[in-house]
Formats: structure tokens, C-alpha cells, sequence
């Protein structure tokens, strides 16, 4: 079957650093794939090149089977939760849910579900600047899921937000999963890694993957060898 995502030796230079020396990756539908690296390491970066919000210097990617710099017919079927918050800050949860999809083609009976889905009911009308961490996630996954996307790209979704939020966020996901969604994901907290199939490790500008546990065990290795060295240094 096709991936859903295909990036080949993707390499993004900033400010004449070269943030991304070779990015290679391959998603498949129903997936759920995070990127993890801490921080600084270019997980926004690469986020963003794959939702097409920048450009890249060079290498390929294709989504949905579509070469990414000869179109942008793929992202209608894009879905993105940016780390900053992207929505409309003025206008209430309502205005945001009705106007983006109004702007991506989503329809009033998929605004009705992920309201229920997400539990919205009772913040309709809050400007959505006055939403917590938690609340506000919420509100940006249903805007993100409004025109029913294949793929979803987000960043850092459930880092800082209450539990009940994370429970709701992460049912929705699954249910997006279940219905034929893929997922990718960027994230610096260890503690999500069993909610993904896969991990993308980004590391000096490269990718290595692995297994939640193994991506775990990997991140107590590194844990504890600095905390050894930073007790060398302090002796
Ligand atoms: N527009 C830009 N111009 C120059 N350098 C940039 C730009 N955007 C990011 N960088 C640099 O690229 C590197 C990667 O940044 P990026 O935000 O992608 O990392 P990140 O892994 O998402 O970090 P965080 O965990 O803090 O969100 C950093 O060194 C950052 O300073």
C-alpha cells in the first residue's frame, strides 16, 4: 500500500545552520508516529515542512501520493495543530469551529460531533484567549479534524494540559485512527511514548526510529549517563 508520507533526504538550512541533514521517513495509514527530540533539536522545523507551511532546501516529499513542491492539492487533506496557538484569538470557540469550516469545507454535522466528541458544549461562546492549556488543545484538535483530514500533524498536543483533556484528546485520536486517520506527532515528554506505534528519534539533524519501550529505555540510557558526567563534573 502507498504511505500516506514519504520524506527523502530532506535537508532545511536556517540562518546558515543546517537544522535538517537528511530526513528520511515513511508513514502509513492508521499510524500513529511521533517525533521526539529535545529541545532545539528542529522538531518544529520539520513539523512544519511536512504540513508545507515552509519550504525546504532540498530533497523530496510526497503526501497522499503527491509530490509536494508540484501541488497543493494534499492539503485539503491535512489537519495541523501548531505548538503556538493558532486560532482566532478574539473570536469565541463557536466563531473559530464555524468560520474554519467555512474557509476548509468542513460541515455542520462534523462541527455537532467533535463538539460532543471533545466536550465543547459548555464553551461556545468563550473567546477562545481565555482557554487554559487543556481547553484550548481541545478546541484546536476539533478545528484541526473540521474538514476531516487523512493525515493530522501536530505538535506537542497533550505537553502541559490537565488529564481529563489528555483522555478526551487522545479518544478522539483513536477514534480518527480507527476511521482511517494517520497521525504524526512532536513531542519531548517520554511519558506519551506508549500511545504511538512508532518512534522518530531527531538527533544532530537525523532521524533514528524506534520502539516506544526501546525509545524509552534509550532515554533513561542517556538520562542517567548525564546525570553520571554532570557528577563528574560537580566532583
Ligand atoms: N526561522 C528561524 N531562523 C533561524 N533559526 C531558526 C528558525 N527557526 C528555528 N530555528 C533554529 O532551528 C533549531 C531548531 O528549532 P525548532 O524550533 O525546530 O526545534 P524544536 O525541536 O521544535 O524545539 P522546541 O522543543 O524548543 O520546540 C533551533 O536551533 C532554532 O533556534
Amino acid at each position: 500500500m502507498q504511505p500516506v508520507l514519504k520524506a527523502r533526504d530532506i535537508v532545511q538550512v536556517l540562518n546558515k545552520k543546517t537544522v535538517l541533514k537528511g530526513i528520511n521517513l515513511e508513514v502509513s495509514v492508521g499510524e500513529i508516529v511521533g517525533i521526539f527530540g529535545t529541545k532545539g533539536t528542529g522538531k518544529t522545523t520539520l513539523l512544519h515542512l511536512l504540513a508545507g507551511i515552509d519550504q525546504f532546501k532540498s530533497g523530496t516529499l510526497e503526501i497522499l501520493g503527491q509530490d509536494t513542491k508540484k501541488g497543493d492539492a494534499y492539503k485539503r487533506h491535512l489537519g495541523l495543530v501548531t505548538q503556538e496557538r493558532s486560532l482566532f484569538q478574539e473570536l469565541s470557540v463557536l466563531e473559530n469551529l464555524d468560520f474554519i469550516a467555512t474557509l476548509r469545507g468542513g460541515q455542520r454535522s462534523t462541527i455537532k460531533q467533535l463538539v460532543d466528541r471533545l466536550e465543547l458544549q459548555d464553551l461556545l461562546k468563550e473567546p477562545v484567549a481565555t482557554l487554559d492549556n487543556g481547553l484550548f488543545q481541545r478546541v484546536a484538535l476539533a478545528c484541526a479534524l473540521l474538514n476531516n483530514p487523512k493525515l493530522l500533524i501536530a505538535d506537542e498536543l497533550i505537553k502541559d494540559i490537565d488529564f481529563y483533556s489528555r483522555r478526551l484528546i487522545m479518544q478522539t485520536i483513536k477514534q480518527f485512527l480507527q476511521e482511517g486517520g494517520t497521525f504524526i506527532c512532536g513531542f519531548s515528554h517520554m511519558d506519551y511514548v506508549n500511545q504511538l506505534n512508532r518512534v522518530a528519534w531527531l538527533s544532530d539533524g537525523q532521524l533514528t526510529f524506534y520502539q516506544p519501550a526501546e525509545a524509552a529505555a534509550e532515554w533513561q540510557r542517556q538520562f542517567e549517563e548525564f546525570n553520571l558526567r554532570s557528577g563528574e563534573i560537580n566532583d
